[in-house]
């Protein structure tokens, strides 16, 4: 039996290319005789020169593909899950989630943030990154680094900073896998969903999302759900330094979070761990960063926002 083949949406840039094939390579495996057509389109968020938070955040990352899901000129699309923002348009559903790679944050241009001369430029545009690396060197510099990893890497190595962080698994997936030291999770937490690649089609659609079952990741999907639902109880944007990641034990999932005031001076840590699937553990535990937090962090995020 031939089918058309299924329009699969990605950005340009060589991680999401990879992680487009990565998707289509996984669903070829699990379904012989499946075409998948990998459609790129240019983002907006790639044309954005200054901050993407007062572009327009991370819609940026989403807006093409999601009228192009919408509208039926592709199928599915496959994004970086933490791009992905928390309240998504009415229509499109994350059906498929793909085994996660190496949470952590790599540390590029110094082996540790102390090696660091008095006042050095760390280049990076994420309030979590900024925050983690001002809590530890107040002293810092932390300048806008925006574009994709070769960019940033370009960056640095012309000297627009001295440091930077990036994510471990946009390295690996890239096959950079050597560049930079990784970062110890349990204290430099990573941003939620980092690692996750997130796979969105119609909701309607059943034909695509039975297709996409198969190569959901059961334990990464639960993952990334925990992390998404406490975003979306703790109301943050993406100007909001927050940081989370599961940890997954047997059936329970303990999530670790932490919120920072965007000058790296207060933070506030908790987890707490619940039945994977449970969605009250994670409001749970917004609830309780958010009394715990002092006003400098609270600010920054409104409290529960969606169902
Ligand atoms: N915002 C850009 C972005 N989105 C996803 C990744 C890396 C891959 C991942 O976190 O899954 C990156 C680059 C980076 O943070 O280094």
């Amino acid at each position: 039996m031939t089918h058309r083949p299924l329009k699969l949406g990605t950005r340009r840039s060589p991680l999401a290319m990879a992680q487009a094939e990565e998707a289509r390579d996984r669903l070829l495996a699990a379904h012989p005789g499946l075409a998948v057509e990998i459609v790129p389109v240019t983002a907006s968020g790639d044309r954005v020169t200054g901050s993407l938070a007062d572009a327009g955040g991370k819609a940026l990352w989403t807006k093409e593909l999601d009228a192009w899901l919408l509208a039926g000129t592709i199928d599915f699309a496959v994004h970086s899950a933490k791009d992905v923002e928390t309240i998504r348009p009415d229509g499109i559903a994350i059906a498929a989630v793909l085994p996660r790679e190496d949470v952590r944050d790599v540390l590029v241009g110094v082996a540790s943030l102390s090696d660091l001369p008095p006042g050095a430029r760390i280049g990076t545009s994420a309030p979590r990154r900024a925050a983690l690396a001002l809590h530890q060197r107040p002293d810092c510099e932390v300048v806008t680094f925006r574009g994709n990893i070769q960019t940033r890497l370009a960056k640095l190595a012309a000297g627009e900073a001295d440091a930077t962080l990036l994510a471990l698994a946009g390295l690996n997936r890239t096959g950079q896998s050597t560049v930079g030291t990784p970062l110890d999770p349990g204290t430099w937490i990573p941003a939620p969903g980092q690692g996750c690649i997130a796979i969105e089609c119609r909701a309607d659609d059943e034909a695509t999302r039975a297709t996409l079952a198969a190569i959901d990741d059961a334990v990464s999907n639960e993952a990334l759900h925990a992390e998404r639902r406490l975003l979306a109880a703790l109301g943050g944007n993406c100007h909001s330094p927050v940081a989370a990641v599961s940890d997954r034990h047997g059936d329970t999932i303990t999530l670790r979070a932490a919120l920072f005031s965007p000058d790296g001076q207060q933070r506030v840590d908790g987890s707490l761990t619940f039945p994977a699937r449970d969605a009250d553990g994670p409001a749970a535990l917004a609830a309780d960063l958010l009394a715990r937090a002092a006003p400098a962090i609270a600010e920054h995020f409104a409290g529960p926002q969606g169902d």
